[in-house]
């Protein structure tokens, strides 16, 4: 099996904009939504820029903690979940309420989300293949043994010229 982090896929903060603004011209047409659900924390800036782009005030959290070091996956635990007033503002099951996340890669944090809300449009920025199908709208999908790196974890740093890094 492929390592799981083999590639890296750093996102800058305009280009982070300029997908999660994309993806917001995608879901107008999926509307119209009654709240945004929003997974944090990777979820919160997706979530900032899209209810901005659809004019949506009403945001909700549900908080769910699985990536333990950046890298590796350990139990998933919900730290808060979705308040009854907000899931009752849409039809049975969540449906007109829009739940967003920063990405989809194994599907486990999002299946645990789509289980409190069966019915609700699920978006994110990117999406990997194993994770893809509980996705209904997203804008890039990297190979699952992408590491897509995201502006809030990253800072300027020196890089050593091509020449010095192939000599070795
Ligand atoms: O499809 P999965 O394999 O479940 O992975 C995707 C989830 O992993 C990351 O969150 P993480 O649990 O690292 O927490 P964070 O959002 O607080 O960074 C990411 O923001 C997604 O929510
Ligand atoms: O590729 C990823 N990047 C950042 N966080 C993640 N959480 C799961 N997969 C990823
Ligand atoms: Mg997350």
């Amino acid at each position: 099996m492929s390592n799981p982090q083999n590639k890296a896929f750093p996102v800058s903060w305009d280009q982070f904009h300029r997908d999660a603004r994309a993806l917001a011209w995608r879901l107008a047409s999926s509307g119209p939504f009654q709240a945004v659900v929003c997974i944090t924390r990777g979820g919160l800036v997706p979530t900032a820029i899209v209810a901005r782009e659809l004019g949506i005030k009403l945001i909700e959290t549900v908080c769910v903690a699985s990536y333990h070091d950046y890298t590796s996956q350990g139990e998933l635990r919900v730290l808060k979940e979705i308040a009854e007033k907000v899931v009752a503002l849409g039809g049975p099951d969540g449906a007109g309420i829009l739940v967003i996340d920063d990405l989809v890669d194994t599907g486990k944090t999002a299946r645990v989300v789509r289980d409190m809300l069966p019915k609700a449009h699920f978006a994110t920025v990117y999406a990997k293949p194993l994770g893809r199908p509980l996705v209904d709208t997203f804008i890039t999908e990297v190979s699952q043994d992408t590491w897509i790196y995201f502006p809030w974890d990253l800072g300027l740093a020196f890089q050593e010229p091509i020449s010095d890094v192939s000599r070795g």
